[in-house]
Formats: structure tokens, sequence, C-alpha cells
């Protein structure tokens, strides 16, 4: 059986082969354990990478690109206009329509603004973050909250069902919350697992009637309330769609790469 380490490792090389192009100008770097993998991949490539810049999705990413001799490039100083000729990101969990929560890690922000810059969205997890519904192994929603509104937030997700919603508190020695790379808090809001626009059509309730909600309904409505920055629901289209309605990207992959116990990779696409 393969460890989860070698499954994530797996499904980055199969990533990095089928959507990795040869003469990339602009790369986006998510953030995690599993991106890792990805630019382990993008190495073994072999190919001439200096005209290639990384944009980087934090900290912990630009370390990444920068210790593999990548050139990295804030997301702030890409030209105007650019467009992403593709984005990696890890994933907590990947939906049967490609919907994912991210957060886990305390990134999702510039995860996001990333994601919408890049003309493919490509996700690489391992097993268990491949899940029908959102909320099924993986249990809350991470948010990323401005500090001052923090509480008022709590409050508000109580009110839409979340079960015990809370603030981040750090994991190390130093006590107190977490800060995200903005700075700001991270509230993780558990719910019950969420219904996908497909479950609504088939009649299914998704408008919060005992917690329960439609992915993007519950991703519009976190968003709405004043002090939340980004909320970790990575839904709606996907690049191409969007670029087909005249935008950039999307937050929605367009692909998932799941490396499995056997050894082997998953892939979920979107429908075209
Ligand atoms: O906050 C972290 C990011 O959203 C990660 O991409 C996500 O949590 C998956 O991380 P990992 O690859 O470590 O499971």
């Amino acid at each position: 059986m393969a460890s989860v380490e070698a499954s994530k490792r797996a499904a980055a090389k199969v990533a990095v082969q089928n959507h990795y192009p040869l003469n990339a100008k602009w790369v986006g770097i998510g953030s995690g354990t599993t991106i890792v993998y990805v630019v382990e991949a993008i190495k073994e490539l072999g190919i001439d990478t200096t005209l290639t810049r990384f944009v980087p999705t934090g900290y912990q990413s630009k370390q990444l690109i920068t210790k593999a001799g990548l050139t990295a490039i804030e997301f702030d100083a890409i030209p105007e206009g650019t467009v992403l000729d593709v984005a990696f990101d890890g994933a907590d969990e990947v939906d049967d329509d490609l919907n994912c929560i991210k957060g886990g890690g305390a990134c999702l922000f510039q995860e996001k603004i990333v994601a919408l810059q890049a003309k493919e969205f490509i996700c690489v997890a391992d097993s268990r973050k491949l899940q029908n519904r959102l909320l099924t192994n993986w249990k809350y929603i991470p948010i990323e909250v401005a500090p001052i509104a923090a509480n008022r937030v709590v409050r508000k997700l109580t009110e839409m069902g979340s079960i015990k919603p809370a603030i981040r508190l750090n994991t190390v020695a130093k006590e107190g919350p977490l800060k995200t790379d903005q700075g700001f808090f991270i509230v993780d809001a558990p719910f019950p697992p969420l219904v996908t626009p497909s479950d609504v059509k088939a009649g299914k309730d998704g408008n919060g009637t005992g917690g329960i909600w439609e992915v993007e309904t519950l991703a519009t409505k976190i968003k709405a309330i004043p002090g939340v920055l980004e909320v970790g629901i990575f839904c709606g289209v996907t690049g191409p769609q969007a670029q087909a309605l005249g935008s950039i990207g999307g937050q929605k992959p367009v692909a998932a790469y799941f490396g499995m116990p056997d050894g082997s990779v998953t892939v979920r696409k979107a429908a075209t």
C-alpha cells in the first residue's frame, strides 16, 4: 500500500506531466504539503525554466519556489492583465463537481486570487480528499477574517447553522490566535455536508434549513459577512468557462488528481 506521501507524489507527477506547458511563462504555486511534490515534479521535467516566473500564494510557497532554484514573483508585481498559464495547488476536500475546500494550512486568500488569474487551475491531493460532497471527511470551512470582526463573524456563522465555529489557535508554543500571511485570523466553521447545484436541481433544499447549504449559496453568504476577507470554498466556474464568459479564470479546478492507496492516480475532470 502506498503511503499518503507517496500517493501525493504520484498525483503531483501525473498532474505536472498532463498540465505543465513546456514553454510556461507564468505558473501559480499553491501552499501546503502536497504542492512540494508539484515543485519536485516540475524540476524533474528537466526543462529550462529561466524564463518562467512562479507566482507564490504565501510565505511557505515563496520559500518553496526559491529553494527549488526557481524565480518567484509576487502576485502584485506581475504586469497588469497577465494571465497565468497554469496554477497548481492542494485541497482539503474536493466534491463530485470539483468544488473544493481549502485553507486547512491557513492559506486561502492568495490561493484564490492566483487561481482566478490562471487559464487552468489544477488541484493535487491524496485519496482522503476525494469525496462526493464537501464536509464529508473534512469537517469545517476555513474563513479568513479581520481580527477586529472575528467574534462577530463567529456569531453570524452560528446563526447560519454552523456548529461551534471557532477562531483557529496557534498549534506551536506561542499562545493566541493564528495569524495568516495577511495578518488576519482564521475562523473554522463546521457545517453539515454541503449539497451541490445538481442536488438542488434534483429537488434538495440548499437554503440553510437545518444548516443544510448548497455550496455556492453558502460561499456567497459567508463572503457577504462584514469582516470576511475570503472563504475557503472554491466554487463556481472553471478557468475555461470563465474565459468563454470574457473573464480571466475561475476558482474551481479544471481537474483534480488524487493519489490512491494502491499507487494509482485518479483524475476528476470538469465537464466542458
Ligand atoms: O491552507 C492551505 C492550503 O489551502 C492547502 O493547499 C490545503 O490545506 C491542502 O494542504 P495539504 O496539501 O497539506 O493537504
